[in-house]
């Protein structure tokens, strides 16, 4: 049987959810607790979560559970990501984390409206499903995945729609990070509006 998912965002198709150091952006190095949602049609060919894709897959769970677990932890910070964490309505899930003193941090493709209120908003816009201006215009962080040559001009296409306080990251996707390093590091050199993400996690070999 197929999930019924209400529209209110109080049950939502959790996949896992771990203790863990957040690996990548702006708030790299920070403790925080990761949500991870399933479900995700955006279809990133090198997508390094492609398990989350089939929200059936993954159990129905009580926000309110979900936000009982965040706060058993020492950070009070939640980074919700996915799949596609906007897919859904996360209204619900971000007032109660906030209602108990947890920062709310979200992952987005922003191929979805945004729900939610959050503390930071890191969007990483993909050509396989644009985002939506809306979330661009909200984000804090714009982290662009370079795969090859051609990401750097769509980086700058997004940077232009980002407000003026936004962060700019470029990533190696990570099977391309010997080939594509060189070429960020280079590209950060003569456009230092940019900074580089790594994905420090998997060399720190934590989830
Ligand atoms: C798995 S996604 C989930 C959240 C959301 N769907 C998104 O794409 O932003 C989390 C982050 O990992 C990045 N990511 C996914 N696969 C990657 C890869 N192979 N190399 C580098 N970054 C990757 C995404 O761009 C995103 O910033
Ligand atoms: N440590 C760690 N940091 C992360 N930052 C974003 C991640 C994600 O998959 O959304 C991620 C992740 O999976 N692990
Ligand atoms: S949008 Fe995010 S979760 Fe979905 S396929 Fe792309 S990287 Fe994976
Ligand atoms: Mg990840």
């Amino acid at each position: 049987m197929a999930h019924i998912i209400p529209e209110d965002g109080t049950l939502l198709p959790l996949m896992e959810e771990f203790y863990t150091i957040q690996g990548e952006g702006f708030n790299t190095g920070k403790a925080a607790y990761f949500i991870r949602l399933g479900g995700c049609d955006v279809g990133c060919h090198w997508c390094d979560v492609k398990e989350s894709w089939d929200a059936e897959l993954h159990a129905l769970t009580s926000a309110d559970t979900i936000v009982e677990h965040a706060a058993l932890h020492p950070a009070k910070a939640v980074v919700v990501t996915g799949g596609e964490p906007l897919i859904y309505n996360l209204d619900y899930l971000t007032e109660k984390l906030q209602q108990n003193g947890i920062k709310t941090f979200i992952e987005t493709s922003g191929a979805y409206p945004l729900s939610g209120s959050w503390d930071w908003i890191c969007l990483s816009p993909k050509k396989f499903k644009a985002p939506v201006k809306e979330v661009a215009k909200q984000a804090h962080e714009l982290k662009v995945i370079v795969f090859n040559k051609s990401d750097f001009l769509w980086a700058e296409e997004h940077a232009a729609m980002v407000g003026p306080g936004c962060k700019l990251y470029l990533q190696p996707e990570w099977s391309k990070s010997k080939e594509m390093i060189p070429q960020i590091v280079d590209y950060v050199m003569n456009n230092p509006k940019w900074e580089i993400s790594l994905q420090t996690h998997k060399y720190l070999n934590i989830p």
